[in-house]
């Protein structure tokens, strides 16, 4: 059972005087201004989030803004100072905030993975040695390994792979290596921070297929870092901007593109061109029930990427159908609220 997080209200600091650091912040005192004078980073604050069973969630923000901090809670490191981190596991409800060290070690041992920074290849070892390896740190019985590691490399498309060495390996290749390594455990969910040597490691589509087949595969709910808005809407269900320690808006790329809730989330997004991350039905209207496939320019099926759907809109009008259903049409009032979008 992957476990839902309901985070709420959490404050979490760095630093000896975390009540002072708090009420100043409370007070609406600049963050930077409150750390010179109580010594005390907030990392974050008053954050709300859920964190649904099998998403892929990416937390995004500026460097600073309390990305890591916020993967440091939710596997139990970092102590929240104030809020609550609330999940149901299969073993009982854990509350991370009044959780002891023993109990937060079970919770990082049963419930969350985090990877936080590149994971390590030894460049001598082979691939099917380093999953072996990596098995064997996480308890796998010797004399499963060997099938387990055969398994896990066709699980990720890398069979052909397992007796190159890790030197040896062409670049593209090493985080999809690092990726199966940092997803081995058998916790539910998996926090990533930074695992991967190259900072645009999610640039290439061959590695948000691998991560989105991992999803499935396993079920697991992953929780990853970003910097970069681009990367974030390619890879994330939803993403959750993090600006200065506070929450400001967590949704799907739809959401974000189209609907950004402060003026700080428009202007982080303002770079990327909302058709390049849409699809189809984030973008269509509502259909009449009397009208039919035949009277459109173009049918597409939900999921079709809105750039493949602008051929057929310069035709005229097309309808978005799932699996032989009309759900919705997207013309020239659609595909206008999509390049100009509230802010
Ligand atoms: N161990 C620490 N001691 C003191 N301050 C810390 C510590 N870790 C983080 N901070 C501070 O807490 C705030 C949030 O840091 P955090 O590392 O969570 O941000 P981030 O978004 O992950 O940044 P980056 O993108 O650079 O990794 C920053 O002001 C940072 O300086």
């Amino acid at each position: 059972m992957t476990p839902q997080i309901h985070v709420r209200r959490l404050a979490a600091t760095h630093g000896r005087r975390p009540g002072a650091a708090l009420d100043r912040a409370d007070r609406g005192e600049d963050l930077h201004a409150v750390r010179l004078a109580t010594e005390t980073a907030v990392a974050l604050i008053d954050v709300d989030l859920d964190i649904h069973p099998g998403e892929i969630l990416v937390v995004l923000g500026a460097p600073g803004s309390g990305k890591s901090s916020l993967l440091a809670v939710l596997h139990g490191d970092l102590a929240p100072e104030r809020g609550s981190v609330a999940a149901e596991t299969a073993s009982g409800p854990v509350e991370l905030r009044s959780a002891t060290k023993r109990q937060r070690d079970r919770w990082a041992q049963e419930a969350a993975a985090l990877v936080a920074g590149p994971v390590a290849l030894t460049p001598k070892s082979t691939i099917a040695e380093t999953v072996i390896a990596a098995l064997a740190r996480h308890g796998t019985p010797r004399s499963d390994r060997a099938p387990r590691a055969t398994l896990e490399l066709a699980n990720a498309g890398l069979r052909d792979w397992g007796e190159i060495r890790i030197a040896d390996l062409p670049p593209g290749l090493r985080p999809r290596v690092q990726l199966l390594v940092a997803a081995l455990g058998g916790q539910p969910i998996l926090l990533l921070d930074d695992p991967f040597d190259g900072v645009d490691a999610w640039r290439d589509p061959s590695m948000v297929g691998a991560l989105r087949r991992l999803r499935e595969r396993t079920g697991k709910s992953v929780v990853l870092t970003s910097r970069d808005p681009a990367e974030a809407l390619r890879v994330g269900d939803r993403i959750a901007v993090l600006d200065n320690g506070r929450l400001v808006q967590a949704g799907t790329p739809r959401d974000l593109l189209l609907e950004p809730a402060t003026p700080h989330v428009a202007a982080y997004l303002s770079e990327l061109s909302p058709v390049s991350f849409l699809q189809a039905e984030d973008v269509m209207g509502p259909i009449a029930p009397d009208d039919v496939a035949s009277s459109f320019a173009g049918l597409v099926q939900v999921g079709t990427p809105l750039t493949r759907v602008l051929p057929a809109l310069a035709r005229g009008d097309v309808v978005v159908a799932d699996r032989g259903r009309l759900l919705g049409r997207i013309g020239t009032r659609e595909l206008q609220a999509v390049l100009s979008p509230r802010g």
